[in-house]
């Protein structure tokens, strides 16, 4: 997939790329209160033009009609105009209204046929999209549906995380896995990566935090959503800033710088990574030696016709590396997850003791 840098296509690119507005255009008044203050503080507007509710009976965005209004205000102030597309009908009005960036929301990605019909509706188009995380925590589908519009040739690409659906109720509404995103950035240097903290929040009181973590996470922009009046919202009322608030949550963001720069630092840099070099070095050696022992075990299990599983060692183990983990201050639940990597190996290896056929050199068709 080829994939171009947000510089490239959008020379006036100033990190982080500011995306703001309110959820659903709902009004022409809401519509100018909540655009016209912060026109000058972002590069891109946002407004809902159809909401994808998620049950019936609630607003479900006024269409077409939302962007004549649109399409007035801008005709008085100029400012570029960023929306969700869910059909090729959309996305025949995106280029009808002269929208200038449009996304593909999560509920869409998730399902590669809608995803093809709209890579093929954008063909030809010089319109820049983000493609939303889907619901769950799928990357490939995420990448899929990238490569799908990349192969449609829409090159101006981006991706924007808000964070991954889950039944269990947790801090925010729903949760970031950051190494999702970390992981296609890892893959995709140059793919612009935005970050909706006010989709992962669901609650306005969070977003700055999150906006400041996708930062110190070197995201290229933030989406957030502001509204003029944000408890009377007809769409995502607790999860909007007030567009007053708006520039105070902005000048609050600390930049982090890409590289490290300054020599002395590199220096004190070098040491520290040295020194991680050597701590993995010797975890790896740590590992050879238990599979090693693993090894040992799996054929003495053999010889003496004894089960693989051995569940009171295991939970013994699990209880007392647990106990280790306290000790030494390491967070339990990375341990966890370490001791059940750890042994699923381990069976692994056994397994394969006991399934290794003796060796007869005297036998060739044995
Ligand atoms: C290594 C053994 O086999 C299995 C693997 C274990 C491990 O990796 O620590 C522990 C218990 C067993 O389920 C063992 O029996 O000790």
């Amino acid at each position: 997939m080829v994939v171009r840098e947000l510089k490239d296509w959008y020379p006036q690119y100033n990190k982080p790329l500011l995306i703001s507005g309110p959820c659903s255009v709902e009004t022409e008044e809401q519509l100018r209160n909540s655009v016209l203050p912060i026109i000058d503080k972002v590069d891109f507007v946002r407004g809902g033009i159809w909401k994808p509710r998620t049950r019936p009976g609630n607003f479900e965005g006024h269409g077409e009609r939302a962007l004549q209004w649109v399409q007035a205000l801008r005709k008085e102030t100029p400012f570029k105009f960023a929306m969700e597309v869910a059909t090729p009908e959309h996305v025949e009005l995106a280029h009808q209204y002269e929208v200038d960036l449009v996304w593909i929301g999560a509920r869409t990605t998730v399902n590669p046929f809608n995803v093809a019909e709209l890579a093929e509706s954008f063909k030809g188009s010089e319109l820049p999209v983000f493609i939303k995380n889907p619901i769950h925590a799928e990357l490939s589908l995420w990448k899929g549906a990238l490569e799908r519009f990349s192969k449609a040739g829409v090159s101006k690409l981006g991706a924007i995380h808000r964070g991954f659906h889950s039944y269990q109720k947790n801090k925010y509404r729903n949760v970031p896995m950051w190494q999702i995103p970390l992981d296609l950035k890892s893959e995709f240097p140059e793919l612009p990566l935005l970050c909706d903290p006010s989709h992962i929040a669901g609650d306005r009181g969070l977003v700055a935090e999150i906006a400041q973590r996708a930062l110190d996470l070197n995201y290229d922009g933030l989406m957030i959503e502001s509204h003029c009046k944000p408890d009377a919202a007809w769409s995502d009322a607790a999860q909007q800033i007030a567009t007053a608030n708006l520039p105070d949550l902005i000048n609050g963001l600390l930049l982090r710088d890409d590289v490290f720069t300054k020599e002395n630092i590199i220096n004190q840099l070098e040491l520290i990574r040295e020194q991680i070099d050597q701590a993995d070095r010797e975890l790896l050696e740590a590992l050879n030696l238990r599979m090693n022992l693993v090894e040992k075990i799996g054929e003495f299990k053999k010889e003496n016709n004894v089960a693989i599983f051995q569940l009171s060692r295991w939970k013994e183990i699990f209880q007392s590396r647990q106990e280790w983990a306290d000790q030494l201050n390491l967070d339990r639940q990375f341990v966890v997850e370490v001791l059940r990597l750890l042994h699923q190996q381990s069976v692994k290896t056994q397994t394969e003791v006991f399934n290794k056929k003796e060796q007869n050199l005297n036998l060739p068709n044995d």
